[in-house]
């Protein structure tokens, strides 16, 4: 492997987030390849992976700072703005390399990439920057606007959100999208226990603690799972711990047949087939052909057999399946994702109030598809990865609506681990997990049973 020049590895960091925001590519993906081709060293990952995302994460702040620096209607390229967010990004948020190094390279690549004119300008743009520091947010008297600009969400999410929460908990969970997401993975507990799997995790460094949500859990605090032999070989799966409890939640047994009706890429369904010990059935669909491989993929590498994946629309699944022929369904729907800010930030920007609308009513034409699917006294998850009470709380109210052959299982409650069974987001029809707590995903489950 060779070692990156700091002014190579800027570059590399510049080409990525230039990546991330015209292919509207997912950072952690982006992310994941390049630390897979092994060009980067495992000293410089840590850099790269702060600068990335958090120039992305903070790319309205950073935006609102420069254009104090920048005249109004300034034309720049699209790299010109990026390498100015990423090295103001680096001047105010990180103390690991002096200011004067930050705009040395800054204008080296400049140089390089355009010419001496646009050096220039971000010479000028940055050391007025060093001298006069970023303008404070504070000025900004209204809450919602000043909420957007400081953690960089777009001003109408923050204002939805503060139609369903209050400011304080929109402030906090705004602020922890901000911050890095812990790791989370679950060990095949047909291959291996989880202390062992974290015995081994802490001879090579790493820094673990047991998951609290599930017994196969494991939160990686410190150290990059990608490269370990126990990853590689299907001993453990990155999964977020949130995304863990449905399965535990579903109390599937072995033997059960069960239907995971958007199933890709398989976290879940594998999960499910670990806890069914790999005894029974389960049928996997996913709308998008491509991702059933996926699914696949994983069962395979986690040397699950139960599992039978196919492409399908969930609402077309009577077509295909009896009434009433399951004894656990998971539906775990396609949604807008804003719990997942942390992991993927640039979800913030790309998403519209109008996709929120539209996904609610494929979420509710899914769940009235695939209900009649389950045996009577079967169990049903409907879980989202996200945090808005459209697509969690109201489809559930709205479904129930029409039913009198289903009701919220109230035994779901207490059969919750012990620290979430007062979690804040608990209501009558589920619980909302929101992003800051014990580190997981903003995540929605509830937990249906026919009667
Ligand atoms: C939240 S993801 C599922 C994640 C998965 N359960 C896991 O744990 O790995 C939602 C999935 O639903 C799929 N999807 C979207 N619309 C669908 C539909 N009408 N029928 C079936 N799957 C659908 C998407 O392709 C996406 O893979």
């Amino acid at each position: 492997m060779n070692n990156m020049t700091a002014y190579q590895l800027r570059n590399t960091i510049l080409d990525l987030l230039l990546r991330i925001e015209k292919d509207s590519g997912f950072s952690h993906l982006l992310i994941d390849n390049e630390m897979k081709s092994k060009r980067i060293a495992p000293k410089d990952e840590g850099l790269l992976t702060e600068v990335v995302y958090g120039t992305i994460q903070r790319k309205m702040t950073l935006d609102y700072y420069l254009d104090n620096f920048v005249k109004k209607n300034k034309k720049m390229d699209a790299w010109v703005r990026m390498l100015l967010r990423m090295s103001v990004y680096q001047m105010v948020y990180l103390d690991k390399v002096p200011d004067h190094a930050i705009i040395h390279e800054a204008v080296e690549i400049a140089k390089q990439r355009g010419h001496k004119g646009i050096s220039s300008f971000v010479n000028g743009v940055l050391r007025n920057i060093q001298r006069h520091g970023v303008p404070d947010t504070k000025e900004i008297t209204d809450d919602a606007k000043r909420l957007s600009i400081e953690t960089s969400h777009p001003e109408w999410l923050v204002k939805r959100w503060m139609t369903m929460y209050d400011y304080e908990t929109v402030k906090t969970m705004c602020e922890a999208n901000l911050t890095r997401k812990p790791i989370s993975i679950r060990i095949q507990p047909m291959k291996i226990t989880r202390e062992k799997a974290m015995r081994m995790l802490e001879d090579l460094g790493f820094e673990t603690r047991a998951s609290l949500f599930s017994e196969q859990g494991i939160i990686v605090e410190k150290g990059n799972i990608l490269h370990t032999e126990l990853f590689r070989k299907g001993y453990v799966t990155i999964q977020d711990q949130s995304s863990m409890l449905v399965a535990e939640m579903l109390e599937v047994e072995p033997g059960m047949k069960v239907l995971d009706a958007c199933s890709a890429p398989g976290g879940k369904a594998t999960h499910i087939a670990e806890k069914m010990q790999n005894e029974g059935q389960i049928h996997a669909y996913d709308l998008h052909k491509k991702k059933v491989r996926l699914i696949d993929e994983k069962a395979a590498q986690l040397n699950l057999t139960i599992i039978d994946a196919n492409p399908g629309d969930a609402r077309k699944l009577g077509e295909l399946h009896e009434d009433a022929s399951f004894d656990r369904i998971l539906i775990d729907a396609p949604c807008s994702g804003l719990g997942v800010i942390r992991g993927k930030p640039e979800i913030k920007y790309h998403k519209k109030e109008e996709d929120i609308k539209r996904l609610a009513e494929i979420q509710l034409e899914i769940l009235e598809h695939v209900a009649p699917l389950l045996k009577k006294d079967g169990l049903l998850i409907y879980s989202t990865c996200t945090v808005d009470t459209a697509e969690n709380e109201k489809v559930v109210q709205n479904f129930l609506a029409n039913q009198t052959d289903f009701q919220i299982d109230e035994s779901f409650f207490g059969t919750l681990p012990n620290e979430l069974k007062r979690a804040p987001g608990i209501t009558r029809n589920g619980l909302q997990l929101f992003p800051e707590y014990d580190g997981t995903d903003g995540f929605f489950l509830t937990r249906l049973k026919k009667i």
